[in-house]
C-alpha cells in the first residue's frame, strides 16, 4: 500500500506532478473513431467543436493486421490537429496482456503525450493494473518531458474489475473515471445476452395473476410485464465508487446503431444515475449523448428557482406544492453546477439556459 504521504508524489524522477482534483472538464459524449479507417480519420477535424471528446480506438473494433497503422494514423492525427480549447483528445490502448500495449504506451507517450487528455485502459481487473500503467507512464512522461500529467480511466468490463471497483478508483491519482463495458463484461460473466450494452425483452418481472371466476390464480391470462435494466447494478457501484473517490462514472458502448430512441433510454438511464457521459460508436449517437448528458433548460430554472426560494441554504419551503429543503437544495445545487460548466463550453446551452432564466 502506498502511505497517504507519498500518493501526490511524482513516480519516476523528472515526471509531471499528479493533479489533486480531477478535472471536471465537460466529457458528454466520448467519441470513438478508428485511426486506421481513412474515412473515419478524416472525419476528425470536422468533429473538433462538435463532440467534447475525441477517442482514437487502438483496442477491439480495430482488427489484428491494422494495429500499427491505428497506432501510426493516431499520432499523425494527434499532431496535425488543432483541437481547439474544447474537444479533447483521448485513446483506449491495447489490453494490458496484449502484445501491442507497450507500444502503444511507448509511442503515443513520446510522440503526443502533450496532446493527449486521458488514456482508456481495457478490462482493468485490479489496482495493480492501474499501478503498472502509473509507473510507466511516469517514466514516458519523464523522457519525453511532458509537463502535465495524463490521466487514465478504466474500463469496468470483468467480474474481478467489478468485484475491485473500489480500489481501481482509489489506485492513482491519475485515475479520471470509469466507464462500463457491457460487451466484455456480459462475456466474462456469462451473462447469456449476445447484445452490445441495452436491455433484454427476457429480462423482465410481470405482474402477478388475478384470480378468475373460480377464485384461483389465472396463470395463463394477460399479465403486464416490464422490462428491466440488465446493467442498474453495475452502473450503480460504479457510481458510488466513482463518487466516492472524485472521479466521473461514464455509460459505454450502445451496439444497436439504427435503435436510437433505446440507446436515448440507456443514455439517460445512465445519465439519471449519476454517469457524466457516455461512449458514441456512430456520428448518429453525438447528438443524443450531448441531449442527455446537458440538463434540460426546464431542470436548469427549476433548480434556480429552489436556489432562490430556499435562501441561505437552510430550513424548508413549499414550492408548486412540494417541500424543498436543505437536502433538495443539494441536489440542485448538482444541475446548476454542470449547467454552468457545460454552457461554459457550448455556447448554445449557454444561450438556452439563459433564455429560460429571462
Ligand atoms: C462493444 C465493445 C467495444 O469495444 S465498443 C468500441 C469499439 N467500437 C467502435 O469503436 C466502433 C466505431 N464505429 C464504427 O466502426 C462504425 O460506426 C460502424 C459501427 C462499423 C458502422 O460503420 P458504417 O457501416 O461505415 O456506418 P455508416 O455507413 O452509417 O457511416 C456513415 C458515415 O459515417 C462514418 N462513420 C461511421 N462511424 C464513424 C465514427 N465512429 N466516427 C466518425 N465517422 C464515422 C462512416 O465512415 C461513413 O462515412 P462516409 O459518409 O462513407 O464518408
Ligand atoms: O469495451 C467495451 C465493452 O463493452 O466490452
Ligand atoms: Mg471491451
Amino acid at each position: 500500500m502506498r502511505p497517504a504521504k507519498d500518493f501526490f508524489a511524482p513516480l519516476a524522477v523528472g515526471a509531471p506532478a499528479p493533479v489533486h482534483e480531477v478535472p471536471a472538464r465537460p466529457a458528454r459524449m466520448i467519441h470513438f473513431f478508428d485511426p486506421s479507417n481513412p474515412k473515419m480519420a478524416a472525419k476528425v477535424p470536422d468533429m473538433v467543436g462538435t463532440v467534447d471528446v475525441l477517442l482514437g480506438n487502438l483496442e477491439d473494433a480495430v482488427k489484428a493486421e491494422s494495429k500499427e497503422a491505428a497506432r501510426e494514423g493516431l499520432v499523425r492525427i494527434g499532431r496535425d490537429t488543432d483541437f481547439g480549447e474544447h474537444t479533447q483528445l483521448w485513446t483506449r490502448v491495447n489490453a494490458l496482456d496484449s502484445p501491442w500495449v507497450l507500444d502503444d504506451l511507448t509511442t503515443l507517450v513520446t510522440e503526443i503525450g502533450d496532446t493527449l487528455d486521458v488514456i482508456m485502459v481495457p478490462k482493468v481487473q485490479g489496482p495493480e493494473d492501474i499501478h503498472y500503467v502509473d509507473r510507466l507512464l511516469a517514466q514516458l512522461e519523464a523522457k519525453a518531458g511532458i509537463e502535465r500529467p495524463i490521466l487514465v480511466h478504466a474500463i469496468l468490463e470483468t467480474a474481478r474489475g467489478v468485484a475491485n471497483v473500489e480500489e481501481i478508483c482509489g489506485a492513482s491519482p491519475r485515475m479520471q473515471g470509469i466507464s462500463l463495458g457491457p460487451a466484455d463484461l456480459a462475456a466474462d460473466r456469462r451473462m447469456k445476452t449476445t447484445r452490445v450494452g441495452g436491455g433484454h425483452p427476457g429480462y423482465l418481472v410481470r405482474q402477478d395473476p388475478v384470480a378468475g371466476a373460480d377464485g384461483t390464480p389465472d396463470y395463463a391470462g394477460e399479465r403486464p410485464h416490464f422490462q428491466q435494466d440488465l446493467w442498474h447494478y453495475t452502473i450503480a457501484r460504479m457510481v458510488d465508487a466513482c463518487a466516492m473517490h472524485g472521479i466521473f462514472p461514464y455509460y459505454g458502448p450502445f451496439g444497436d446503431i439504427k435503435d436510437t430512441v433505446a440507446c436515448e433510454d440507456q443514455f439517460r438511464n445512465a445519465f439519471l444515475l449519476g454517469c457524466v457521459g457516455t461512449w458514441t460508436l456512430h456520428p448518429v449517437q453525438v447528438d443524443i449523448a450531448k441531449r442527455v448528458f446537458s440538463p434540460t433548460a426546464e431542470d436548469v430554472a427549476h433548480a434556480r428557482r429552489v436556489k432562490e426560494a430556499m435562501g441561505d441554504g437552510t430550513g424548508a419551503v413549499m414550492l408548486d406544492g412540494k417541500m424543498e429543503d436543505d437536502a433538495s437544495l443539494k441536489q440542485c445545487l448538482v444541475i446548476l453546477e454542470l449547467a454552468d460548466r457545460l454552457a461554459a463550453t457550448d455556447p448554445e446551452l449557454a444561450e438556452l439556459y439563459a433564455q429560460k432564466e429571462a
